[in-house]
């Protein structure tokens, strides 16, 4: 059942323990909680997403339910940059863009050979793939064929996946580009089938025109009401303890979200295992205040050292974005979602509140898209371009693999930051999906419930420079193709663009545009990284304990110890999968 405050929890000592209702945490209490005779506390510090509807229409996210709203943690990095993570059960799955991507065959391939555990290649993730998946119609029922390989997908599991359920001009433009240039903009029927190089139609995490998340998929009516299931929501963890103080854990330390602040906490205890699933930022900061961590940082904040792990926090990976948009001609003005672009009918208040009466009554329009793209592109840099050798050489190549990309396209992404003021523009996200930067999560105060101290170190390495240029330049080079250039003038100025072109590219001028305009791409990983079995590095074990202690596992984006090729939320979802069937196994 669902528990909207700790007063109301029935029992305080449970088999399982989950801190963080999030992603992976849901798949895992979902999991667990399927054995009957094992009871599970799920322990969340935001609130419900059942019946809020901001949440469910897809178009919303990064929008009103996106970052900066209550659905989000609000935390701020050492620049004054904002993160984004959900603050909601289902965690950043509740708020995501929704882009279901898988990566390449190289990054699951890397996961194995980094930690010597072949369960994390491609071929040996797929059981886990196929019962998270729940392939499923578009909002629209249009044709899907020639969109996806059928293969490629199961509509055995629970996340609902689908093919866009609203059309957009955009997309026939992109298309058009696709098929006149193939060997430059080459495309791929289906990303997920293992090697994503080219442009194809996107998938996104949306069922019946609603959004699919860790929660909907994993916590629905008929699992909430297990018997053995306890979800606890409001409730924010501060330590994991061993209650004899040794090195076994069995204890979480919790409190009232609503009065974090003076109020008293609770301590539940686990007879089987606790389970971290509290994030990238989370799971980190209460493994520091709860004395597992760099004992030097621990030893400066008067904190007990339980297990000396220095790599507590660190390496924190995440994908480098730029955004640029340009204005669309005004031959092309605003007529009605199909004729122009997403984000020139959001500044359209009328036309916005006839997609939600539409969406409400019937979850079809244009409001069931993901509110970011139909489209995606993963490139590899060109290899025939003496800069980009050159840059090889310096830098190295990170790459997964030889089939793995570089960067990441998305056309008609969406302007962060102040819109054009022109009624009509058009967005390009280009991503950097290897980047070489390497931030941290550390302690800021004695405080177990204050914000940790976030260094997202962007743009510290300069291989992220490097490949951010051939990226930007690739935008250049798609637009500049015919069909888009009667559709775009030449660019949104108050954006910056103009410079880069009166320069004519000059690096110096694309430099100074990527410093001043890049950010992160919300899809950190790896600050409590996997290593091989006795590692002097890394936090947990590929079987995702962690190092020198017993009874505590991690399962969420913080065990990744490198970013995949692609948005990540699929990479979590096989983590929990993974986690939850090795637990019951007793392994
Ligand atoms: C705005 C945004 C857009 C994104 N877009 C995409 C996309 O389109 N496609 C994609 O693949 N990926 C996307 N991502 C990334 C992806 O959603 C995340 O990487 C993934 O969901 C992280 O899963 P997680 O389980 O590690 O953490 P989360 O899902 O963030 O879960 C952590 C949970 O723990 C809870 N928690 C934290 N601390 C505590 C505590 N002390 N006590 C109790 N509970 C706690 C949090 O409230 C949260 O519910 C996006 C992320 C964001 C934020």
């Amino acid at each position: 059942a669902l528990y909207t405050n700790l007063n109301a929890l029935p029992k305080t000592s449970f088999n399982y323990v989950v801190v963080g209702g999030g992603t992976a945490g849901c798949v895992v209490a979902s999991r667990l909680s399927e054995e009957s005779n094992a009871t599970v506390l799920l322990v969340e510090a935001g609130g419900t997403y059942q019946n809020v509807e901001q949440l469910e229409v897809p178009f919303n996210s990064l929008r009103s339910a996106g970052p900066g709203s209550q659905w989000d943690w609000n935390y701020t990095t050492t620049t004054g940059a904002s993160y984004a993570r959900g603050f909601v059960l289902g965690g950043s799955s509740s708020v995501n863009g929704m882009f279901y991507t898988r990566g390449s065959e190289d990054d699951w391939g890397r996961y194995a050979a980094v930690t010597g555990d072949n369960g994390w290649t491609w071929n040996n993730i797929q059981p886990y793939v196929k019962k998270n998946e729940d392939w499923v119609a578009p909002a629209d029922g249009h044709n899907t064929t020639g969109q996806y390989d059928p293969a490629v997908h199961s509509s055995k599991g629970r996340l609902g996946v689908s093919l866009p359920g609203f059309p957009e001009h955009t997309d026939t433009l992109f298309f058009q580009t696709v098929n006149s240039d193939p060997s430059e903009f080459p495309f791929v029927l289906d990303y997920n089938a293992g090697i994503p190089l080219g442009y194809g139609t996107i998938q996104s995490t949306i069922k019946n025109g609603s959004r699919s998340s860790a929660a909907t998929a994993y916590l629905s009516e008929d699992v909430l009401k297990r018997h053995n299931l306890f979800v606890l929501i409001n409730t924010q963890a501060s330590r994991v303890i061993s209650s004899t103080g040794g090195s076994h854990i069995d204890s979480v330390e919790i409190f009232p979200q609503s009065s974090v602040e003076n109020a008293t906490n609770m301590r539940i205890t686990a007879s089987s295992e606790v389970i971290l699933s509290a994030g990238v930022f989370g799971t980190p900061h209460i493994l520091q205040n709860s004395g597992i961590g760099d004992a030097a940082m621990l030893s400066a904040f008067n904190i007990s050292i339980v297990q000396d792990l220095p790599s507590v926090g660190q390496n924190f990976t995440d994908h480098l974005n730029l955004i640029s948009a340009w204005a669309l001609n005004v031959s092309q003005p605003f007529s009605s979602a199909t004729s122009t672009t997403f984000e020139s009918f959001t500044l359209n208040s009328t036309a916005m509140s006839i997609f939600l009466d539409q969406w409400r009554s019937s979850k079809t329009g244009p409001l069931t898209m993901n509110g970011l793209s139909n489209d995606i592109g993963f490139r590899r840099f060109n290899e025939s371009d003496p800069e980009v050798q050159k840059g090889l050489a310096a830098y190295g190549d990170p790459a997964s693999g030889n089939q793995s990309p570089h960067f990441m396209h998305v056309p008609n992404g969406f302007a962060f930051g102040t819109a054009p003021t022109n009624n009509s523009y058009f967005s390009f996200v280009a991503t950097v999906v290897q980047t070489q930067s390497r931030g941290s999560v550390t302690l800021n105060s004695t405080n177990p419930l204050g914000a940790p101290v976030i260094d997202t170190a962007l743009l510290t390495n300069p291989y992220d420079l490097f490949a951010m240029r051939q990226a930007f330049k690739a935008v250049f080079d798609l637009l500049a193709t015919s069909p888009w250039v009667e559709y775009l003038v030449d660019s949104a100025p108050a954006l910056g663009l103009q410079a880069v072109i009166d320069s004519n590219f000059s690096t110096t001028v694309i430099d100074d545009y990527i410093t001043s305009s890049a950010g992160s791409g919300a899809h950190a990983v790896g600050t409590a990284a996997m290593s091989p079995v006795g590692a002097t590095w890394g936090v947990v074990d590929p079987d995702l304990k962690v190092k020198g202690l017993t009874g505590l596992r991690i399962a969420d984006a913080s065990v990744l110890p490198y970013v995949t090729s692609n948005n990540v939320q699929f990479a979590v979802y096989i983590v929990g999968e993974r986690a939850s069937e090795l637990i019951k196994a007793g392994i």
